[in-house]
Protein backbone atom coordinates (compact mmCIF):
# COMPACT_ATOMS: atom_id res chain seq x y z
CA UNK A 1 0.00 0.00 0.00
CA UNK A 2 1.05 3.24 -0.43
CA UNK A 3 2.06 5.66 2.38
CA UNK A 4 -0.52 8.63 2.34
CA UNK A 5 0.82 10.66 6.13
CA UNK A 6 1.19 14.24 5.34
CA UNK A 7 4.42 13.54 5.87
CA UNK A 8 5.26 11.77 2.80
CA UNK A 9 5.82 14.14 -0.21
CA UNK A 10 6.54 11.31 -2.79
CA UNK A 11 5.00 8.13 -2.69
CA UNK A 12 6.68 5.83 -5.46
CA UNK A 13 5.58 2.09 -5.45
CA UNK A 14 6.67 -0.30 -7.43
CA UNK A 15 7.33 1.39 -10.68
CA UNK A 16 7.97 -0.47 -13.74
CA UNK A 17 8.91 1.73 -17.30
CA UNK A 18 9.65 0.23 -20.90
CA UNK A 19 11.15 1.85 -23.72
CA UNK A 20 10.34 0.06 -27.08
CA UNK A 21 9.84 -3.41 -25.26
CA UNK A 22 13.52 -2.28 -22.87
CA UNK A 23 12.57 -2.18 -19.26
CA UNK A 24 14.16 0.60 -18.07
CA UNK A 25 12.77 0.46 -14.31
CA UNK A 26 12.04 -2.71 -12.78
CA UNK A 27 9.91 -2.14 -9.67
CA UNK A 28 11.42 1.06 -8.08
CA UNK A 29 9.60 2.15 -5.11
CA UNK A 30 10.68 5.31 -3.12
CA UNK A 31 9.19 7.36 -0.03
CA UNK A 32 10.66 11.12 -0.16
CA UNK A 33 9.68 12.77 3.07
CA UNK A 34 9.40 16.17 3.91
CA UNK A 35 12.41 18.11 4.29
CA UNK A 36 14.58 15.35 3.09
CA UNK A 37 17.64 15.94 0.41
CA UNK A 38 17.60 12.32 -1.47
CA UNK A 39 20.46 11.93 -4.05
CA UNK A 40 20.09 9.11 -6.67
CA UNK A 41 23.20 8.17 -8.43
CA UNK A 42 24.20 5.45 -10.32
CA UNK A 43 25.69 4.48 -13.71
CA UNK A 44 24.86 5.80 -16.59
CA UNK A 45 21.79 4.41 -18.30
CA UNK A 46 20.61 2.89 -15.21
CA UNK A 47 17.38 4.49 -15.40
CA UNK A 48 17.93 7.68 -12.58
CA UNK A 49 17.12 10.64 -14.51
CA UNK A 50 13.49 8.14 -16.33
CA UNK A 51 12.91 7.81 -12.86
CA UNK A 52 12.84 11.50 -11.80
CA UNK A 53 10.69 12.24 -15.07
CA UNK A 54 8.12 9.71 -14.24
CA UNK A 55 7.44 11.04 -10.92
CA UNK A 56 6.97 14.65 -12.92
CA UNK A 57 4.63 13.08 -15.55
CA UNK A 58 7.42 13.75 -18.14
CA UNK A 59 7.35 10.10 -18.88
CA UNK A 60 4.53 8.03 -18.38
CA UNK A 61 4.88 4.82 -16.25
CA UNK A 62 3.58 1.21 -17.61
CA UNK A 63 2.54 -0.16 -13.73
CA UNK A 64 3.17 1.31 -10.55
CA UNK A 65 1.67 3.93 -8.00
CA UNK A 66 2.74 7.55 -7.75
CA UNK A 67 1.02 9.44 -4.94
CA UNK A 68 2.63 13.05 -4.47
CA UNK A 69 1.12 15.16 -0.98
CA UNK A 70 -1.74 12.31 -0.85
CA UNK A 71 -3.13 12.74 -4.61
CA UNK A 72 -2.57 9.63 -6.61
CA UNK A 73 -1.09 10.37 -10.02
CA UNK A 74 -0.94 7.20 -11.37
CA UNK A 75 -2.26 3.23 -10.07
CA UNK A 76 -2.61 -0.05 -10.83
CA UNK A 77 -5.86 -0.83 -12.57
CA UNK A 78 -7.37 -4.46 -12.38
CA UNK A 79 -5.24 -5.63 -15.40
CA UNK A 80 -2.16 -4.33 -13.17
CA UNK A 81 -1.21 -1.53 -15.76
CA UNK A 82 -1.12 1.64 -14.60
CA UNK A 83 -4.17 4.22 -14.63
CA UNK A 84 -3.55 8.27 -14.75
CA UNK A 85 -5.70 10.76 -12.94
CA UNK A 86 -7.94 13.18 -15.15
CA UNK A 87 -5.53 15.28 -17.03
CA UNK A 88 -6.52 18.76 -14.64
CA UNK A 89 -5.72 16.64 -11.44
CA UNK A 90 -2.17 15.50 -13.33
CA UNK A 91 -1.69 19.05 -14.00
CA UNK A 92 -2.63 20.20 -10.16
CA UNK A 93 -0.21 17.70 -9.16
CA UNK A 94 2.50 18.80 -11.60
CA UNK A 95 2.71 22.15 -10.10
CA UNK A 96 3.55 20.53 -6.50
CA UNK A 97 7.01 19.44 -8.03
CA UNK A 98 9.47 22.02 -9.58
CA UNK A 99 11.62 20.64 -12.22
CA UNK A 100 15.74 21.79 -12.52
CA UNK A 101 17.12 19.96 -16.19
CA UNK A 102 20.73 19.36 -16.85
CA UNK A 103 19.99 21.72 -20.08
CA UNK A 104 19.05 24.53 -18.31
CA UNK A 105 15.81 24.53 -20.67
CA UNK A 106 15.63 28.83 -20.10
CA UNK A 107 13.39 30.39 -22.77
CA UNK A 108 16.25 31.93 -25.12
CA UNK A 109 13.83 35.16 -26.56
CA UNK A 110 12.76 36.28 -22.77
CA UNK A 111 14.80 38.21 -20.71
CA UNK A 112 16.06 36.64 -17.24
CA UNK A 113 13.38 38.41 -15.41
CA UNK A 114 11.03 37.60 -18.25
CA UNK A 115 11.90 33.74 -17.83
CA UNK A 116 11.08 33.91 -14.04
CA UNK A 117 7.49 35.26 -14.49
CA UNK A 118 6.33 33.64 -17.53
CA UNK A 119 4.64 30.32 -15.76
CA UNK A 120 3.20 32.30 -12.52
CA UNK A 121 1.55 34.71 -15.34
CA UNK A 122 0.41 31.82 -17.59
CA UNK A 123 -0.28 29.43 -15.01
CA UNK A 124 -0.90 30.84 -11.68
CA UNK A 125 -2.62 34.10 -13.38
CA UNK A 126 -0.31 36.42 -11.47
CA UNK A 127 -0.25 40.09 -11.83
CA UNK A 128 3.07 41.09 -13.02
CA UNK A 129 3.35 43.85 -10.58
CA UNK A 130 2.61 40.70 -8.24
CA UNK A 131 5.03 38.47 -9.38
CA UNK A 132 7.83 41.06 -10.40
CA UNK A 133 8.91 41.21 -6.50
CA UNK A 134 9.11 37.83 -5.87
CA UNK A 135 11.04 37.12 -9.16
CA UNK A 136 13.69 39.81 -7.79
CA UNK A 137 13.84 38.17 -4.76
CA UNK A 138 14.37 35.17 -6.09
CA UNK A 139 17.07 36.44 -8.29
CA UNK A 140 18.88 37.91 -5.08
CA UNK A 141 18.48 34.55 -3.44
CA UNK A 142 20.45 32.95 -6.30
CA UNK A 143 22.80 35.98 -6.50
CA UNK A 144 21.98 36.95 -10.06
CA UNK A 145 19.70 40.54 -9.43
CA UNK A 146 22.15 42.37 -11.29
CA UNK A 147 21.40 40.30 -14.91
CA UNK A 148 17.65 40.66 -14.43
CA UNK A 149 17.59 42.21 -17.88
CA UNK A 150 20.31 39.73 -19.64
CA UNK A 151 19.46 37.61 -22.42
CA UNK A 152 20.30 33.95 -21.43
CA UNK A 153 22.90 33.68 -24.42
CA UNK A 154 24.98 36.20 -22.33
CA UNK A 155 25.11 33.95 -19.33
CA UNK A 156 27.49 31.31 -17.94
CA UNK A 157 25.97 27.99 -17.93
CA UNK A 158 26.57 28.13 -13.91
CA UNK A 159 24.37 31.57 -14.16
CA UNK A 160 21.47 30.16 -16.64
CA UNK A 161 21.22 26.85 -13.77
CA UNK A 162 20.95 29.37 -11.08
CA UNK A 163 17.85 31.62 -12.67
CA UNK A 164 16.61 27.86 -13.99
CA UNK A 165 16.55 27.10 -10.36
CA UNK A 166 14.92 30.52 -9.37
CA UNK A 167 12.49 30.09 -12.11
CA UNK A 168 10.89 26.44 -10.56
CA UNK A 169 10.69 28.34 -7.30
CA UNK A 170 8.75 31.41 -8.62
CA UNK A 171 6.01 28.49 -8.85
CA UNK A 172 6.18 28.04 -4.96
CA UNK A 173 6.37 24.03 -5.05
CA UNK A 174 7.08 21.50 -2.35
CA UNK A 175 9.07 19.72 -3.87
CA UNK A 176 11.87 20.33 -5.90
CA UNK A 177 13.51 17.53 -8.83
CA UNK A 178 17.00 18.14 -10.14
CA UNK A 179 18.20 16.19 -13.15
CA UNK A 180 21.77 16.18 -13.12
CA UNK A 181 21.86 19.89 -13.00
CA UNK A 182 25.72 20.48 -12.98
CA UNK A 183 26.60 17.59 -15.74
CA UNK A 184 26.96 20.26 -18.57
CA UNK A 185 28.57 22.89 -16.58
CA UNK A 186 32.28 23.16 -16.61
CA UNK A 187 34.30 21.99 -13.34
CA UNK A 188 34.84 25.39 -12.17
CA UNK A 189 30.93 26.40 -12.52
CA UNK A 190 29.35 23.25 -10.79
CA UNK A 191 30.32 24.86 -6.90
CA UNK A 192 28.27 28.20 -7.75
CA UNK A 193 25.23 25.50 -8.83
CA UNK A 194 25.69 23.02 -5.71
CA UNK A 195 25.96 26.47 -3.44
CA UNK A 196 22.72 27.18 -3.95
CA UNK A 197 21.08 23.89 -3.97
CA UNK A 198 22.55 23.31 -0.44
CA UNK A 199 21.55 26.78 0.29
CA UNK A 200 17.89 25.38 -0.55
CA UNK A 201 18.68 22.66 1.65
CA UNK A 202 19.15 24.56 4.50
CA UNK A 203 16.24 26.38 3.95
CA UNK A 204 14.39 22.61 4.35
CA UNK A 205 12.74 21.89 0.86
CA UNK A 206 12.09 18.48 0.05
CA UNK A 207 14.93 17.72 -3.13
CA UNK A 208 15.39 14.33 -5.20
CA UNK A 209 18.93 15.02 -7.22
CA UNK A 210 20.27 12.97 -9.44
CA UNK A 211 23.68 13.57 -9.79
CA UNK A 212 27.28 12.51 -10.47
CA UNK A 213 28.41 14.72 -7.88
CA UNK A 214 29.19 12.46 -5.22
CA UNK A 215 30.80 15.75 -2.77
CA UNK A 216 27.05 16.96 -3.03
CA UNK A 217 25.24 13.61 -2.56
CA UNK A 218 27.99 12.94 0.61
CA UNK A 219 27.53 16.24 2.18
CA UNK A 220 24.03 18.03 1.80
CA UNK A 221 21.87 14.74 1.06
CA UNK A 222 20.28 12.93 3.91
CA UNK A 223 19.97 9.68 2.01
CA UNK A 224 21.66 8.06 -0.74
CA UNK A 225 19.78 5.72 -3.43
CA UNK A 226 22.41 3.80 -5.64
CA UNK A 227 20.18 2.39 -8.82
CA UNK A 228 21.84 0.08 -11.23
CA UNK A 229 19.71 -1.86 -14.11
CA UNK A 230 16.63 0.09 -13.29
CA UNK A 231 16.46 -0.98 -9.68
CA UNK A 232 17.61 0.11 -6.18
CA UNK A 233 20.29 -1.76 -5.58
CA UNK A 234 21.41 -0.06 -2.42
CA UNK A 235 20.21 2.96 0.09
CA UNK A 236 21.35 4.36 3.01
CA UNK A 237 21.49 7.68 5.28
CA UNK A 238 24.40 9.09 3.50
CA UNK A 239 27.23 8.97 6.01
CA UNK A 240 26.62 5.76 6.39
CA UNK A 241 26.33 4.89 2.55
CA UNK A 242 29.81 6.42 1.99
CA UNK A 243 31.53 5.15 4.89
CA UNK A 244 30.10 1.43 4.30
CA UNK A 245 28.37 1.06 1.19
CA UNK A 246 26.92 -2.48 1.68
CA UNK A 247 26.63 -4.15 -1.87
CA UNK A 248 29.42 -5.39 -4.63
CA UNK A 249 28.20 -3.22 -7.37
CA UNK A 250 28.13 -0.31 -5.07
CA UNK A 251 31.38 -0.32 -3.95
CA UNK A 252 32.45 -1.15 -7.51
CA UNK A 253 30.93 2.00 -8.83
CA UNK A 254 32.69 3.88 -5.74
CA UNK A 255 35.50 3.14 -6.14
CA UNK A 256 35.77 4.56 -10.17
CA UNK A 257 33.68 7.70 -8.82
CA UNK A 258 35.84 8.84 -5.49
N1 LIG B 1 12.91 8.52 -24.48
C1 LIG B 1 13.62 7.38 -24.51
N2 LIG B 1 13.45 6.50 -25.50
C2 LIG B 1 14.14 5.32 -25.52
N3 LIG B 1 15.03 4.97 -24.59
C3 LIG B 1 15.25 5.82 -23.57
C4 LIG B 1 14.56 7.08 -23.48
N4 LIG B 1 14.98 7.71 -22.35
C5 LIG B 1 15.88 6.90 -21.78
N5 LIG B 1 16.04 5.78 -22.50
C6 LIG B 1 16.92 4.64 -22.16
O1 LIG B 1 16.60 4.23 -20.86
C7 LIG B 1 17.78 3.86 -20.15
C8 LIG B 1 17.88 4.65 -18.87
O2 LIG B 1 18.15 6.00 -19.20
P1 LIG B 1 18.25 7.14 -18.12
O3 LIG B 1 18.53 8.43 -18.84
O4 LIG B 1 17.10 7.08 -17.21
O5 LIG B 1 19.56 6.69 -17.32
P2 LIG B 1 20.45 7.51 -16.31
O6 LIG B 1 20.76 6.58 -15.20
O7 LIG B 1 19.79 8.78 -15.96
O8 LIG B 1 21.77 7.75 -17.16
P3 LIG B 1 22.76 9.03 -17.22
O9 LIG B 1 23.47 9.06 -15.91
O10 LIG B 1 23.67 8.70 -18.36
O11 LIG B 1 21.92 10.22 -17.49
C9 LIG B 1 18.94 4.08 -21.10
O12 LIG B 1 19.25 2.85 -21.71
C10 LIG B 1 18.39 5.04 -22.13
O13 LIG B 1 19.00 4.88 -23.37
Amino acid sequence: MPSTTPDVMISAQGIHKAFGGVEVLRGVSLDLLRGEVVAVIGPSGSGKSTFLRCLNHLETIDRGTIVVEGETLARNDDAGKAHYAPEAQIRQIGRKMGMVFQSFNLFPHLSVLENIIEAPMLVKKLKREHIVPKAEALLKKVGLLEKRDAYPNRLSGGQKQRVAIARALAMDPDIMLFDEPTSALDPELTGEVLRTMRELANEHMTMLVVTHEMGFAREVANRVIFMDGGAIVEQAPAEAFFANPQHERTQAFLQNML
